[in-house]
């Protein structure tokens, strides 16, 4: 039998990448402080999310993840917001068209603060601090003073994350996102590009289409889905703190929900199936994800899939493989045919970031475009050999005009990187590179669905 859960459970058990905060008091303050602010999200709309994750689990959907690696309290300000979000809504009309089914969209965005390390520690020019850990738990800045975690930073997190939440709302469902203005979201520098243009030809094919369906009687009043969208949030549920403080009982159901965010997931240093990190996602009823890096042992993640979703509810578990580009073919079909056998109904998902990172020759973190998208590729190749369905990508991205990965049809140059690298942790494609990766990506979903329309037809 499972044993009980509570939301403080996880503190008995073994945790790894936390700060240690230097006044306990202080900490015990601001999660006393958190327990009494209002949810960011409902478990209705994270409800709704497990179902839209539900029809990607049996194929008939894609997943869209994307946006920072870390967010920040520097770059905070609503051009930010609007440009993510409105990269994300390119690509999301791009897939639709390659993959001819919804695109449930999912942020990186509103919470997506803590990180975890490879280090403790960093050391510059002999002086030893601890590690950034991300803006919610101390400051980028090489000082010991900004170096030192501060609870009340989750205030501050806590607070950018409704407004970040309250404005991605308001883009949502307040016009923005309306398929009427689909030529607007080309962003002005990515427009005069190759990928701008070839997102102005399928805009186009779009407004045709709509004029054609409004012709029929089909507009934005008879059809919401025209006049708006569906935009949902995640981040790592790594500070268990921040996490527990926000965790609350929903009237309807009686079951718990980390109303922080959507959508949750375990990062590849916290998986441990006896550590805290999966005892706490354990009891919350989000929808949450499973970072899969090629370190992890298949028998682990049977032993992760039946701790996280025991009842196999199709949306409650995604599964994110990370394994880089080198290694996604000889790793993936292993767990794959681990979890077919087991009847396990999952979804999988693709993040072609985190296994390509690599120190470039000018000195930064960069991940080369090449690497990506032959990971992306590689993903599907396995998928499409196992019979399953490669249901969805995650990406570290931004709408800003960055240079932090390098290639694409940008040609961004290892010199070039410090051009614009604003990051704060790692590298993201800019919204050029993630336009230019939505188009490789919807050749690839047509193609799966044009030989699964082809195999039907055999069949009959
Ligand atoms: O986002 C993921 C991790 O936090 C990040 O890749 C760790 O980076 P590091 O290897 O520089 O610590
Ligand atoms: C920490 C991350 O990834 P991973 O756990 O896969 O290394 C992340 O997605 O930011
Ligand atoms: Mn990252």
């Amino acid at each position: 039998m499972t044993a009980k859960w509570m939301p403080d459970g996880w503190r008995a058990k073994p945790i790894s990448q936390v700060p240690e905060y230097p006044d306990p008091a202080k900490l015990d303050d601001v999660e006393r402080r958190l327990r009494a602010f209002p949810p960011l999200v409902f478990a209705g709309e994270a409800r709704r999310l497990t179902e839209r994750l539900g029809a990607v689990a049996e194929g008939r959907a894609f997943l869209l993840q994307g946006g920072d690696c870390a967010e920040s309290f520097a770059e905070f300000n609503a051009n930010n917001i609007r440009d993510t979000f409105r990269v994300m809504l390119q690509m999301a009309v791009v897939l639709t068209f390659g993959a001819a089914c919804p695109i449930v969209k999912v942020g990186r965005m509103a919470g997506q603060f803590a990180k975890p390390r490879s280090a403790p520690t960093e050391t510059i020019d002999g002086v030893e601090l601890p590690s950034y850990r991300g803006d919610n738990i101390n400051g980028i800045e090489f000082t010991p003073d900004a170096r030192r975690p501060d609870p009340e930073r989750l205030v501050q997190s806590y607070n950018q994350s409704a407004a970040t939440l309250n404005l991605l709302r308001a883009f949502a469902q307040g016009g923005f996102a309306d398929l009427h203005k689909v030529h607007r979201w080309n962003l002005d520098f990515v427009s005069d590009s190759a990928q701008g243009h070839r997102y102005a030809e399928l805009a186009d094919r779009l407004s045709e289409t709509l004029d054609f369906m409004a012709a029929c009687g089909l507009t934005g009043e008879t059809t919401p889905q025209i006049r708006e969208t569906e935009f949902f949030t995640s981040h790592e549920a790594l500070l268990l703190v921040y996490e527990q403080a926000l965790t609350r009982v929903d009237s309807l159901t009686g079951q718990w929900y980390d109303c922080s965010a959507h959508m949750l997931w375990i990062g590849d240093r916290t998986r441990q199936p006896d550590g805290a990190h999966v005892e706490f996602l354990r009891g919350v009823q989000n929808p949450i994800g499973l970072k899969c890096g090629p370190t992890m042992p298949t028998d682990d993640l049977l032993r992760l899939i039946e701790i996280l979703n025991p009842q196999n509810i199709p949306g409650r578990l995604t599964l994110i493989a990370r394994m880089g580009h080198d290694k996604v073919e000889a790793k993936l079909p292993a767990l794959i045919r681990a979890v077919e056998r087991a009847g396990a109904k999952v979804v999988w998902s693709c993040d072609p970031m985190h296994g390509n990172t690599v120190k470039s020759s000018s000195g930064y973190k960069t991940r080369p475009f090449d690497r990506i998208l032959s990971e992306v590729r590689g993903f599907f190749a396995v998928h499409q050999a196992e019979g399953t369905h490669a249901g969805g990508v995650h990406f570290e991205m931004t709408g800003q005009d960055v240079t932090e990965c390098i290639g694409g049809a940008q040609a961004i140059t290892d010199e070039r990187l410090a051009d614009r690298y604003h990051t704060h942790c790692d590298p993201r494609l800019n919204a050029s590179q993630s336009l230019e990766l939505a188009f490789l990506i919807a050749e690839s979903l047509k193609r799966e669905r044009l030989a699964a329309g082809k195999r039907v037809a055999q069949a009959s």
